[in-house]
């Protein structure tokens, strides 16, 4: 890493406005450390930081992106340009790639390379088995979609990969995997190439969810009165109130990324990377989080619930405290209305309006046995999968498998899992498992959170729709003592 550090320094990388050290890029506003419960190696704050603040510049110099890889190398460039057309930009980006790991040391990005993770967890590297694990009929077939797609990919690049001379080794759709997971986490927008950039350092930003308006208005006061005391001491201002965004690429030619908020010294400093469903996380990064702000639940829906006004399918869901969503309920509101009613209503429903309680009292008990069915559904409950997280956590760091799994109530579980990988636990292993279980394991037990958090969300809904019945009863009986009284 220390080479790296020095290769990006050398470079221009530096996290100070002003050059780095010729040792390292790093130091001045940011450190490598370890965050063992969000996302591993990142970055630390060096310092205090605050809101608006410039944490790392990258000049395009060290941005591994399609054009600078053929611009490196008119041959590679030519043979690319034959197939281009049909190439989408993120195949060419992972030619690009791969051509880069097959130059070795000889490639520029050689130290950069030698420091990405060697494995990754995204939903297009799950097995049948973890995909499985999923439950969900949504969430397995994305898994299967995604895919599918990296596949027919890789078939259409691999006569150019061939051309290209490849080693075999290259050529495998394993690789392709791991290349495309490389440029779905690790790449930063660039508006010149739809694939983005590779950004070594820029990269090494974890995610935190875009929801922090109110910690912003939190911080709001006290950022004025930084902006009023550097008035007063004539320091230059940081826009803060325009710099609210991570960062882009910038006229200067290089990749500027900024501090969202304000960060005190050795905490982590982490990047927006979108606003993403955990489904979405588990698919382009390989994580889910959990509490995500930006959660939505699908159920499944009746055609003609989806289709019945202009709300989008996507905009029809279960937030992540139990709610329908705007969309989802004025949905139903329209649906359960009747047909001839629907066009005078109109207007009332999609304003968000509640028609009647009689209404609001079907759809809530509508929506209760929705979610209720699609809870019995599922092979197993939020309590059972939530035991289950517990027991895969204590296998993966277990230094005694063997016992482990003898005292466990998942044996069949394990056997049905053991089996899918040609593994046999017999009496003799009283070790760690061989690493491509553990793995194994690593998938499986995400693939348990998500579907167990999806479980938790329409349980929430379920205990949300009741607790409006109750209240929406008790409003009617009294509205009817009155009008009796
Ligand atoms: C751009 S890289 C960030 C640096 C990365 N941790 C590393 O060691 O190279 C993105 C990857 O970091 C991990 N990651 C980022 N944020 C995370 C989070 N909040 N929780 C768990 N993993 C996270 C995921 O593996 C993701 O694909």
């Amino acid at each position: 890493m220390e080479a790296l550090l020095r290769w990006a320094a050398e470079l221009g990388v530096s996290d100070s406005p002003s050059a780095p050290s010729p040792s390292s890029c790093l130091g001045r506003s940011l450190v490598i450390a370890d965050f063992p419960d969000a996302g591993g190696r990142g970055l630390a704050a060096a310092r205090n930081i605050r809101r608006g603040e410039l944490v790392l510049r990258v000049p395009r110099a060290a941005l591994l992106t399609s054009d600078r890889v053929m611009a490196d190398d008119p041959n590679f460039a030519s043979s690319v340009a034959n197939y281009l057309p049909r190439l989408s930009s993120v195949q060419t980006l992972i030619i690009c790639l791969l051509a880069e790991v097959v130059r070795g040391k000889s490639s520029n990005w050689y130290l950069y390379l030698s420091q990405l993770p060697t494995y990754y967890t995204l939903l297009a590297t799950f097995n049948d088995f973890e995909t499985e694990a999923l439950q969900v009929d949504e969430a397995i077939w994305v898994a299967q979609k995604v895919l599918r797609g990296i596949r027919s990919d890789w078939e259409e690049a691999t006569p150019l990969m061939k051309e290209l001379g490849f080693k075999p080794k290259l050529l495998m759709f394993k690789s392709w995997i791991w290349a495309f997971a490389t440029v779905s986490s690790r790449t930063l927008h660039i508006a010149w190439d739809d694939a983005g950039c590779l950004c070594p350092i820029g990269d090494l930003f974890n995610y935190a969810a875009p929801d922090d308006d109110n910690s912003l208005a939190d911080e709001d006061t006290d950022d004025m009165m930084h902006q009023q005391t550097n008035k007063l001491l004539d320091q230059p201002d940081f826009d803060s109130s325009e710099r609210l965004t991570d960062g882009g690429y910038e006229n200067v030619d290089e990749y500027c990324l900024y501090a969202r908020k304000r960060y005190r010294k050795g905490e982590q400093v982490l990047l927006a990377y979108g606003a993403y469903t955990n489904l979405e996380l588990l698919e382009h990064y390989g994580f889910l989080l959990g509490e995500n702000p930006n959660e939505k639940i699908y159920i499944p829906l009746d055609l003609n619930l989806c289709t019945i006004g202009t709300w989008p399918r996507d905009s029809l869901y279960i937030l992540p405290n139990g709610h329908p969503s705007f969309a989802l309920s004025c949905a139903l509101r329209l649906w359960t209305t009747p047909t001839n009613r629907r066009k005078a209503l109109g207007h009332q429903i999609y304003s968000g309006s509640l028609l009647s309680v009689e209404n609001e009292l079907g759809i809530m008990k509508w929506l209760v046995k929705k979610c209720e069915e699609t809870l019995q559904q599922l092979p197993t409950t939020a309590e059972y999968d939530g035991n289950l997280l517990i027991f895969l956590h204590k296998l993966r760091n277990s230094t005694n498998c063997r016992i482990d799994v003898d005292q466990s109530i998942f044996e069949q579980e394990l056997a049905v899992f053991f089996r899918f990988h040609g593994f046999e636990l017999d009496c003799s292993i009283h070790s760690k498992l061989p690493v491509r279980l553990l793995r194994s394991l690593e998938k499986w037990e995400l693939a348990v959170q998500w579907r167990c958090s999806y479980k938790r969300t329409l349980t929430k809904c379920i205990v949300y729709c009741k607790s409006l019945v109750h209240e929406l009863l008790l409003q009617q009986n009294q509205q009817s003592l009155k009008d009796s009284s």
